[in-house]
């Protein structure tokens, strides 16, 4: 296994193991946690290329698939996990087709196609809003990079609502699988990070950490943005620096928590560690105007 770049954590576990979250750990728990040391594995991935990434556009709940090459990144993370020697109990993943591909093409790769998998729209990409559609370095060339930096990384600015009008509208919010959620006057018009983990971490805390407390091994295959807010949570990233986190195309990472869910590491990459670097530059370049 390659142990790739770490992102920093803000705080000591301590206060993430008192933490509203985490539930049913306490002090006590926190100080056999040495002599206890249950470990629990997760990994986690945003998903491969998809057209839209391809084509530099916001995205968002737009449901644009994987390219060939996306497909292509899918299987090699299947290999690193493989490689790693990880097998999986569980999968997660969001209801839009490039998270679920990314997650089948790995699951084939690693022989395990059989596994449960579970989809929910509280895994989806952020809501671009009015940006869905548009395309990145067009839209720093307009509005600034600097505006655009803040729609696509900072906590709490949401991207500007989506129209009516806007051509991706309809698709989406008319979108048959939605019919189970999110209920009609929560269906996002578009979302800040803030937003997104206000609806990605019920998921985590409800159904995610119960099947991890249970010993099941997970995987989860997401996006961008819904998988940086789960990080966000579990490293403890403060608002600001969190803003400089830019997660490459179907790269895995993996955190290894203990029986509080605290992660007794930062998450680590699995691959080469220049690779991942340079990965994770081009998507922070993707909304510099070209
Ligand atoms: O919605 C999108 O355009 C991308 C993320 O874009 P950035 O926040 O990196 O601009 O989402 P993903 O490809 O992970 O589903």
């Amino acid at each position: 296994m390659i142990v790739l770049q770490r992102f920093g954590r803000a705080n000591p576990s301590l206060s993430q193991c008192s933490g509203g979250h985490q539930q049913g750990c306490n002090l006590s728990a926190l100080q056999q946690r040495s002599s206890s040391s249950k470990k629990f594995l997760v990994v986690m991935l945003r998903h491969g290329e998809s057209e839209w990434n391809q084509k530099n556009l916001f995205c968002g709940w737009y449901d644009a698939p994987l390219t060939e090459k996306g497909a292509k990144e899918a299987t090699l993370a299947g290999k690193a996990i493989k490689d790693a020697k990880i097998n999986f109990d569980i999968a997660h993943t969001s209801l839009l087709s490039r998270a679920q591909d990314t997650l089948k093409h790995i699951l084939k790769e690693i022989g395990q196609e059989c596994i449960p998998v579970h989809k929910t729209w509280r895994l989806n990409e952020r809501h671009y809003g009015n940006l869905t559609g548009l395309n990145k370095a067009e839209t720093a060339k307009k509005y600034g990079e600097k505006q655009v930096k803040i729609w696509r990384r900072s906590y709490d600015t949401p991207p500007p609502p989506i129209k009516k009008d806007n051509k991706y509208y309809e698709c989406i919010t008319k979108d048959p699988r939605y019919c189970e959620g999110p209920p009609p006057e929560e269906f996002p018009k578009s979302e800040s990070l803030k937003m997104t983990i206000k609806r990605t971490l019920p998921y985590w805390d409800n159904v995610i950490v119960p099947q991890i407390r249970d010993g099941k091994k997970l995987i989860i295959t997401a996006h961008g943005n819904s998988l940086r807010g789960i990080i966000k949570h579990l490293d403890k990233i403060s608002d600001e620096a969190i803003m400089q986190l830019n997660l490459p195309t179907a790269v895995p990472f993996f955190y290894e928590l203990d029986e509080c869910m605290v992660p007794l590491a930062p998450m680590k990459f699995l691959g080469d560690p220049e690779t991942v670097k340079k990965a994770m530059e081009s998507v922070a370049n993707q909304g510099k105007a070209k």
